[in-house]
């Protein structure tokens, strides 16, 4: 692995496999490297496998869902491979987590103080100063260490969330996937704990993942930008290109789904028919049935990611190379026949 390069998942794929009826593929053979330091958005509609990647590449996948296939290799260790005790333990000091709205997660008959103290007892840590390292903590994400003795009912949405940003970072964690972490609060409250999020990013420099729908959040906390579509991801870029000039067709119909308020008139786009039922086969490019660039190779086969602008994007009409893989793919195809 090279130096900077914290995780390295090739080819992920992830199942749900219910009791009854037919297993869901949430995540179709992503690729997904991220550098030391990085600040990265994922960005799709509901349902398109935003958090199962995240749960996948954090190695919190819980059954019903399950890793099919791919590599995820974290600062040089497999953890497809690890047990969950091993787990466990390579998340105290390194490892990554994934931080969910905190909202719902803490224990509503427990202090604050009582959350670090279990939680750094629970990842074998020393808990005996777990007081005064969750003062420091709470201090980081700008709350008072009075907050210690507080219940979570005691606290609003916003301190709630920060007490949850805080308590992962007691684990020191070397990536945190952060899952719509702001969904569930008011706009000022939302801007304000995206703020200290990004600053934390900054001067910890731990590696970020920012899950969202909110590609407007997404484009001004992050560096890059990852747009997945029906479990797979349609394009990358830095984040500053998705705006000015974005590549795939689905990336463009996201941006004209969010209003400039400051705009003298507002247009706003949609998206005209639902994302593919990811418990069937999808032939060729999943955007196909919605995009109005479609040509016939889009119906047929599923466009690669290649190289386009500064990053990559999987379309057949916009990236010429992936045009031209296609294209001789189906020649092949058309000559066996
Ligand atoms: N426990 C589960 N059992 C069965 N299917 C599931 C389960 N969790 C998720 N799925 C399915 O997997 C797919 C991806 O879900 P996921 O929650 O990863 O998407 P998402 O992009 O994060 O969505 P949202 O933005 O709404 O959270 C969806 O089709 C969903 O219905």
């Amino acid at each position: 692995m090279p130096d900077d390069l914290l995780l390295d998942a090739q080819g992920v794929s992830v199942g749900y496999t219910p009791e009854r009826g037919d297993r869901i593929l949430a995540v179709r053979e992503v690729d997904l490297r991220l550098h030391q330091g990085e600040f990265v958005g994922l960005v799709g509609e509901s349902g398109c496998g935003k958090s199962t990647l995240g749960f996948a590449v954090t190695g919190m996948l819980l059954p019903p869902a399950q890793l099919v296939g791919g590599s995820i290799v974290f600062d040089g260790q497999d953890i497809a491979s690890l047990s969950g005790e091993q787990l466990r333990q390579a998340r105290q000091g390194g490892f990554a987590l994934v931080l969910q709205s905190g909202m719902n997660t803490l224990n509503p008959v427990r202090t604050i103080a009582n959350h670090f103290r279990d939680l750094l007892k629970a990842h074998g840590s020393d808990h005996s100063t777990a007081r005064e390292r969750g003062a420091e903590l709470l201090r980081t994400v700008h709350l008072d260490s009075d907050v210690l003795d507080r219940y979570p009912h005691e606290l609003s949405g916003g301190m709630r969330q920060r007490v949850s940003i805080a308590l992962v970072l007691s684990l020191e964690p070397r990536l945190i996937v952060f899952d719509e972490p702001t969904t569930a609060l008011d706009v000022v409250v939302q801007a304000a704990v995206m703020s200290t999020i990004k600053e934390l990013q900054r001067t910890q420099q731990f590696t970020a993942v920012l899950i969202s729908h909110d590609l407007g959040t997404v484009l001004e906390a992050t560096d890059r930008v990852l747009i997945m579509y029906a479990g797979q991801i349609a394009e990358d870029q830095p984040a500053a290109d998705v705006l000015t000039g974005p590549h795939h067709p689905y990336t463009e119909a996201l941006l004209s789904c969010y209003a400039d308020p400051r705009a003298d008139v507002v247009h706003l786009g949609g998206i005209a028919g639902n994302p593919p039922d990811l418990s069937k086969q999808i032939d060729g490019c999943p955007y196909a049935p919605r995009c109005p660039l479609v040509q016939d190779i889009c119906r047929r086969i599923d466009p690669p990611l290649a190289p386009l602008g500064r990053g990559v994007a999987a379309c057949h009409v916009r990236a010429p190379a992936s045009k031209e893989l296609a294209a001789t793919a189906h020649e092949v195809a058309d000559r066996e026949h």
